[in-house]
């Protein structure tokens, strides 16, 4: 597990470690980090350092600053250093001094910078960081596609220039990083825009003692492998938790397959349907006990409802009966839009566990989503009295106590018809064992993606598209990579 914090704080935590050390000491570590990351990077791509070419991309601030002061370290190890300053009369002084005393080259016209990044092996991209205010300047802009296009890999100092440090939202023209090196915490753009970040390199610049608690959190293997429910041995199918799931219909049986039996793949002990799919539950899970209603399930510790259920009167009665059952529910799909439609079933969940888990557009008919991903899970989570799982590339879980998580997909796979339903069955399964809604949600995000990642081949390769029956049959192989780590 690890924190997350805003720019915000981690300005206000810079302060006091600013005032206590001697002038520039923060950023020549921070350059310090880069250049040592540029090096393994130079090597690994080229096999060598000295004579390889790196290109800074050095802008107005302190991020243009550390750019600077890593193209000296570089020098130092006998790279060739061209500077392109995109305000040359606001460039880093002490830093520019130090590059001008190693005989780094320096150039301030875009069309000279964009012949450097031709023919550079690699662009360090200190645009901007913290301190970006909206998308790429024309300069920087013709710079950071003029890497594109040449397909030289970017090492982000600090943050990918053009991406927002505290939303993740890109702009068009935004730097697409290779690999990012960050100082003192991981801001929320490494995990909001992992995609744009690359792996990300944290360097220790001594803030540690001067964070706040973490507003984000972010779980990783070992995490969900603690809490993964197994069963010890005197447990039986009742002990464990037995889910419910409510969900399919006629139409939509598919959805009542892949949740009922990502259910059951999830935990060991029982899953009960209860739905109009009951026939085609049965055929495809003969484990599964199903019944054609909720009256008739017979007893469960959580139920899943939602995904194909339909939004009309029958849906809204059987989200009510569940409500009302007072157990953990898990509200996905039309049990979303239903939420949305009907204040009285909105107060009802506020009566008992609920982990909702709408895409942006379901999200939207429960409360309004800005950029601004995690403050507006955040805000629903309270408003609504209930955990929020919003799903995206950045899956974000908010509990309405203010805890919040992020998972970070390693793929997009998971972008296909039906995952939805897997994922609802999984956390489904992980309330009937009795993990809290936000638990239930960070450690199903993270399998469920580990089982796309295994589905579409992407752990040994690039992979290829994956359906949402193939998640669901990869899930043990997810569960079981995870619990290695325990
Ligand atoms: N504090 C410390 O000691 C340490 C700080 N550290 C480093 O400092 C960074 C934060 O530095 P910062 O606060 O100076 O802001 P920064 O990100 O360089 O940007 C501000 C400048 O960029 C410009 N600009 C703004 N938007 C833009 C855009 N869209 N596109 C292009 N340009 C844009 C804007 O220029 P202006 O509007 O004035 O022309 C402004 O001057 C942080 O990310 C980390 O790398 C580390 O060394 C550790 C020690
Ligand atoms: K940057």
């Amino acid at each position: 597990m690890y924190g997350v914090w805003t720019p915000e704080q981690v300005r206000a935590a810079e302060e006091p470690v600013l005032a206590r050390t001697p002038e520039g000491a923060l950023m020549r570590r921070a350059a310090r980090g880069v250049a040592q990351v540029a090096l393994a990077e130079l090597e690994r791509r080229t096999g060598g350092i000295a004579g390889r070419r790196v290109v800074v991309l050095a802008g107005a601030g302190n991020n243009g600053g550390d750019g600077l002061w890593a193209g000296y370290e570089l020098r130092r190890r006998g790279v060739a250093v061209t500077a392109v300053l995109l305000s040359p009369d606001k460039a880093h002084p002490a830093g520019l001094a130090a590059l001008g005393r190693q005989k780094g080259r320096v150039v301030t016209a875009v069309e000279h910078g964009v012949s450097a990044v031709d023919r550079a092996d690699l662009v360090l991209d200190a645009i901007v960081g913290t301190g970006a205010r909206g998308g790429l300047r024309p300069g920087a802009a013709t710079l950071a596609a003029a890497a594109a296009t040449a397909r030289v890999p970017v090492l982000a100092v600090d943050t990918p220039s053009g991406v927002d440090p505290l939303t993740g939202v890109a702009a068009d023209e935004a730097v697409r990083a290779a690999r990012t090196v960050t100082f003192g915490a991981r801001k929320p753009v490494h995990v909001l825009a992992a995609p744009r970040c690359g792996p990300v390199t944290l360097v220790d610049i001594g803030l540690g003692p001067e964070l706040p608690p973490a507003p984000i959190t972010v779980l990783e293997d070992a995490d969900v492998a603690a809490r993964w429910p197994v069963p010890g041995p005197f447990d039986d199918k009742y002990t464990q938790g037995v889910v419910g799931i409510a969900a399919g219909s006629r139409t939509y049986p598919g959805a009542a397959v892949l949740a009922s039996g990502a259910a059951a793949l999830a935990t060991s002990g029982m899953v009960r349907y209860a739905g109009s799919a009951a026939d085609e539950v049965r055929a495809a899970w003969p484990e599964i006990v199903a019944t054609d209603t909720v009256g008739e399930a017979g007893r469960v510790q959580a139920w899943v409802v939602g995904p194909g259920l339909g939004t009309d009167d029958a849906g809204a009665q059987t989200l009510a009966d569940v409500l009302d059952a007072g157990l953990p529910v898990l509200a996905d799909a039309d049990a979303v839009t239903l939420l949305g439609q009907h204040a009285e079933l909105r107060e009802r969940a506020r009566e008992t566990p609920v982990l909702v888990t709408p895409h942006a557009g379901e999200f939207g008919r429960i409360a309004e989503l800005t950029d601004d991903r995690v403050d507006s899970a955040r805000r629903a989570a309270a408003d609504l009295g209930l955990t929020v799982l919003l799903k995206g590339n950045a899956t974000i879980v908010a509990a309405p106590d203010g805890r919040v998580l992020v998972h970070p997909a390693g793929s997009a796979w998971l972008a296909t018809a039906g995952s939805g339903d897997v994922l609802s069955g999984v956390a489904g399964a992980l309330l009937a064992a009795g993990l809290d809604p936000w638990w239930a949600g960070g450690c199903a995000a993270l399998v469920h993606a580990r089982a796309a990642e295994i589905g579409a081949g992407a752990q040994e390769g690039p992979g290829s598209p994956v359906p949402a029956s193939h998640v669901q049959r990869a899930l043990p192989a997810a569960i079981r990579q995870v619990r290695e780590a325990r």
